[in-house]
């Protein structure tokens, strides 16, 4: 019976190939599971590429093939022919909805900043950097006033004007110096312009921050190695050499010095952010950089940077006090002195808060205020009747510096109004348009133009395109979508003529008085997001003009700057910000 029944089992047991096609068919069937898990999930009503929902990667693949992935991403509500569209571009993440409308834009940013948080991206990407600047942390968190009240003073006119003005104006003196001396060499050719405002902006800034000696700043070095190259036609090696000029365009290279360990432990900073920038997985990405011993030892001499200005900075403050303020990072050492006291603690000199605030001045100022200046050296160039204007402007403005054969004293740029330099400057801010992208995490449900967002939904808000630099967006208006923030709603300014929107003109940022019979700048004349708005809108902003102020000034005061031709395109590089892809300038003394 035993032997029967045992017989009898094995019978119903399923053959060794059946069972494997078994096996195959639920892994398969497994598998496929997955697969549609892992497939994009978009947001019911919201626009999306259909291709890229039925792919695992979504629209990554897009993304890499474009030209540039940040101009594609803000292009896609356009190309949807909606305000708002959704893209799968985080790997395995909820879709990010991107935002293009203005008057959406600007409702969210300054008036529904609870429902619309900082959210953790920008966090991710800073990650390693300066995890405690406030630039990365939500607004509801806990410790995010804390952060806004060390740094409340360093944008108030006293500090800007008393502690700021005289460093920013000394690092693009020490441009203007060092542009004579290229100028002369370059003998009427052009020369590349981006290299020095990208490290005149870094002195700027750092002496800003946290007052870096004039033996250690970039501009100091510049002009030493530049004094030191022969006169072209150039003389055979040995020595460092002017190239010997090819054709009218050609531009003439200059050899430049090694950076010392610190501006090159700071040139860093922009490089690891790009890094995690590019990456779906930026707090990998920079780990993986940090095993390279160029940005290991970046970080280290970044620390023990900011540990030696401390040690300078506190110096000064025992000796002295308040009065002996020089930048930044001597405030907010006050300040913790102060509150310490206060509190009956003893003072952290040396806290991480102070250390990523102190680099957070050049996290948002260094890139951007560089960036910007790249970008104006090139309009000028295009637009001569600009510059002409401008530099007629100016010389009236500053009539006695002019009678005086000198250039305008900080102060006198500081004090005197020319509406033409801010329109200019603000156009130039507009047109550039350096930051396209900046998110923002739903931290609730939330309607936008009618459409649904769910909660922890990542959002991308555009600062550049339809509206503000290229005609606006015919949006279709479904009744059941609702309709656009109206312009009496959000207070928006007048929308630009669509016909020379993507033009620059400054004129458009004049009015006339008619009762004192002038012309006046007017902020107002229509839509710019350069610094963003609302309450998390760029903090230094006030720096920023300032900084453009005094370079423009210096340098329309002392230059013309000519046609660099076929060098001259407007093709952009996307950074951290949006660079131009070529920045010459071909300079005459004026
Ligand atoms: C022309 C130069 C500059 C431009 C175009 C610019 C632009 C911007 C933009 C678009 C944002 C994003 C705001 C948002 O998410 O809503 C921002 C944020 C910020 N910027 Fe600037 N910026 C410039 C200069 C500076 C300077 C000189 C500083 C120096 C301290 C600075 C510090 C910051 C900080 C700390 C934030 C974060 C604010 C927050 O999260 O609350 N920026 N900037």
């Amino acid at each position: 019976m035993a032997m029967d029944a045992s017989w009898a089992w094995g019978s119903l047991l399923p053959s060794p190939v059946v069972l494997l096609a078994i096996v195959c068919l639920l892994s398969a069937g497994l598998l496929y599971q997955v697969y549609l898990f892992a497939l994009p999930k978009p947001i019911p009503g919201i626009p999306y590429n259909l291709h890229a929902s039925k792919r695992l990667m979504g629209d990554i693949p897009d993304v890499r093939r474009s030209k540039h992935m940040r101009q594609w991403v803000w292009s896609q509500p356009r190309a949807h022919r909606a305000p708002l569209s959704q893209v799968f571009v985080l790997p395995f993440r909820r879709p990010t909805v991107i935002v293009t409308d203005y008057s959406a834009v600007v409702d969210i940013l300054a008036r529904r900043s609870r429902e619309f948080d900082r959210g953790q991206r920008i966090r991710e990407i800073v990650g390693l950097i300066a995890p405690e600047f406030h630039f990365t942390m939500e607004t509801k968190e806990e410790g995010f006033k804390a952060h806004k009240e060390l740094v409340r003073d360093l944008m108030t006119p006293r500090f800007l004007n008393e502690v700021s003005s005289p460093r920013i104006y000394d690092a693009f003196a020490a441009l203007v110096h060092l542009w004579h001396e290229k100028s002369t060499k370059a003998m009427g050719q052009p020369f590349c312009a981006s290299h020095d405002l990208y490290m005149t902006t870094l002195d700027s800034i750092c002496s800003v921050a946290f007052g870096l000696d004039e033996s250690k700043r970039s501009l100091t070095r510049e002009i030493d190695h530049v004094r030191s190259l022969p006169m072209p036609p150039a003389s055979p090696a040995p020595g460092p050499q002017v190239s010997p000029v090819i054709s009218d365009a050609a531009p003439v290279e200059f050899s430049r010095p090694e950076p010392n360990p610190e501006i090159e432990a700071l040139l860093d900073i922009p490089e690891m952010l790009s890094i995690s920038q590019k990456s779906g997985f930026p707090w990998i990405a920079q780990r993986l950089a940090l095993l390279r011993p160029k940005h290991a030892r970046a970080m280290r001499n970044r620390q023990s940077l900011i540990d030696t200005q401390t040690e300078n900075s506190l110096k000064r403050l025992f000796a002295g006090g308040e009065k002996e303020m020089q930048c930044a990072l001597d405030w907010m050492l006050w300040r913790e002195m102060g509150k310490a006291k206060k509190e009956e603690r003893a003072p952290d000199f040396h806290s991480p808060v102070i250390r990523d605030e102190t680099f957070g001045f050049l996290l948002g100022g260094h890139d951007t205020s560089a960036t910007v200046l790249s970008w104006w050296v090139k309009y000028m160039a295009e637009h001569p009747h600009v510059q002409a204007r401008l530099r007629a402007e100016l010389r009236n403005g500053h009539s006695v510096a002019m009678m005086e054969g000198r250039w305008p004293a900080m102060e006198g740029i500081i004090s005197t109004h020319i509406p033409y330099l801010e329109a200019v400057v603000q156009e130039t801010l507009r047109c550039a348009s350096i930051v396209t992208l900046i998110s923002r995490t739903t931290t609730q449900d939330a309607q936008v133009l009618g459409y649904h967002i769910p909660k922890d939904t990542s959002i991308l808000l555009s600062l550049t395109g339809p509206g503000l630099t290229e005609p606006s967006l015919d949006v279709p208006t479904t009744p059941n979508l609702g309709t656009k923030p109206s312009t009496s709603q959000t207070n928006s300014p007048p929308p630009w003529d669509n016909a020379d929107v993507h033009l620059f003109r400054p004129e458009r940022w004049l009015k006339a008085d008619e009762e004192k019979g002038i012309e006046v700048f007017d902020s107002r004349a229509g839509p710019i997001l350069a610094f963003s708005t609302g309450p998390r809108g760029c903090f230094g902003r006030r720096l920023g003009e300032m900084q453009l102020k005094t370079a423009v000034t210096l340098l329309i005061w002392n230059f013309e700057f000519g046609s660099t031709g076929p060098l001259g395109g407007m093709e952009i590089k996307e950074k951290f910000v949006n660079m131009p892809r070529d920045c010459y300038v071909r300079l005459k003394e004026t």
